[in-house]
């Protein structure tokens, strides 16, 4: 059976399926050219990320097409419900990114909290006109410890994110379906383990108690951060998305900015990918990733690994 693996896949994912006996082929087809490719080309199994999407066209034209799976969590490009009425297995690895995603909101926020982003575009050197100005204007910063982390959507991620801020010593509060206490599990690298209750508010309280906010709810049909709840913040408030671009109104982003509600943004993911608004990369009050919440080594090898895992399972048990 032919895998196409059209985002990448780890040496350790492609090494298991060519073990289990599978043809894998690593490579890019375009969008507009892979209906035909798959169909032409006798696949069983798609590989995808965020960047190529399955829409209904490529599911009906490809009988072959047995399996799709996201290397990720987020499978907004996907028609799943409609691939699996046809009958196609499709999954995902929902746990395989949640710290490498984690890390990333704090290294926005740490870099954030010390506008970090944007003196590394402007580092002041002595004898420069501009020296003490600019300098004076990085200083200011704020710490994080001791500050309110409101966290929106406290799934994996979420989740992850909250260890995190507890070990920087912020007080941590979370919104999710249901209102009331959950509990974390913080983990040491010795394996010693904390449960720590985390306070769940409706989003209308988080959005008025947070110093921070970070999204981490799946893509939306409308912004779960507009106008309305920017004004609810408090006046300096930082913001966070890392989760799906449209999850947060970019317009009403920068006008919180200009107006000084916002002190800072730190975006991974856009309403417009892969190229975000002029005014997101002209804005010196935003921190800015080209979506790589997941993209680290350790995160795409749990990824390959996991999917791998998945493919022969299933297949074996068509086959039996
Ligand atoms: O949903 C996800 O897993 C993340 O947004 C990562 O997407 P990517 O695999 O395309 O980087």
């Amino acid at each position: 059976m032919k895998v196409l693996a059209n985002d990448g896949l780890s040496q350790s994912g492609i090494d298991s399926l060519r073990k289990a006996g599978f043809e894998v082929i690593v490579k890019k087809v375009a969008q507009e050219q892979l209906k035909d490719y798959l169909r032409d080309n006798g696949i069983s199994v798609l590989l995808v990320r965020s960047a190529t999407k399955v829409r209904k066209e490529i599911i009906d034209a490809c009988i072959h097409l047995k399996v799709i799976g996201r290397g990720g969590v987020g499978m907004d490009n996907i028609d799943v419900e409609y691939a699996r009425s046809k009958g196609l297995s499709v999954i995902n690895t929902p746990s395989a990114s949640s710290s490498s995603v984690a890390e990333l909101v704090f290294a926005h926020l740490f870099g954030g909290v010390r506008k970090l982003h944007d003196s590394n575009r402007n580092m002041p050197l002595e004898g420069d006109s501009r020296f003490k100005d600019l300098k004076k204007s990085y200083a200011g910063g704020v710490e994080l410890r001791g500050k309110t982390l409101g966290i929106i959507g406290f799934g994996r991620i979420g989740r992850e994110v909250a260890k995190i801020a507890l070990g920087v010593g912020m007080k941590v509060i979370a919104s999710d379906h249901e209102v009331g206490e959950a509990e974390i599990t913080l983990e040491f690298y010795n394996h010693q383990t904390i449960k720590i209750p985390i306070k769940t508010e409706p989003v209308e309280m988080l959005i008025r108690d947070s110093d921070f906010i970070t999204l981490h709810v799946p893509s939306q049909d409308k912004p779960v951060i507009g106008k309305a709840e920017f004004d609810k913040m408090k006046d300096g408030v930082g913001i966070i998305n890392a989760a799906r671009g449209g999850v947060l109104d970019e317009e009403a982003l920068l006008e919180a900015i200009e107006t000084g509600k916002v002190s800072f943004a730190a975006l991974d993911t856009y309403e417009n990918e892969p190229n975000p608004a002029i005014k997101l990369l002209m804005n010196e009050s935003i921190s800015l990733s080209p979506h790589i919440g997941a993209a680290t080594q350790e995160a795409q090898e749990r990824i390959g690994v996991e999917l791998a895992e998945q493919i022969i399972s299933i297949l074996k048990k068509e086959k039996a």
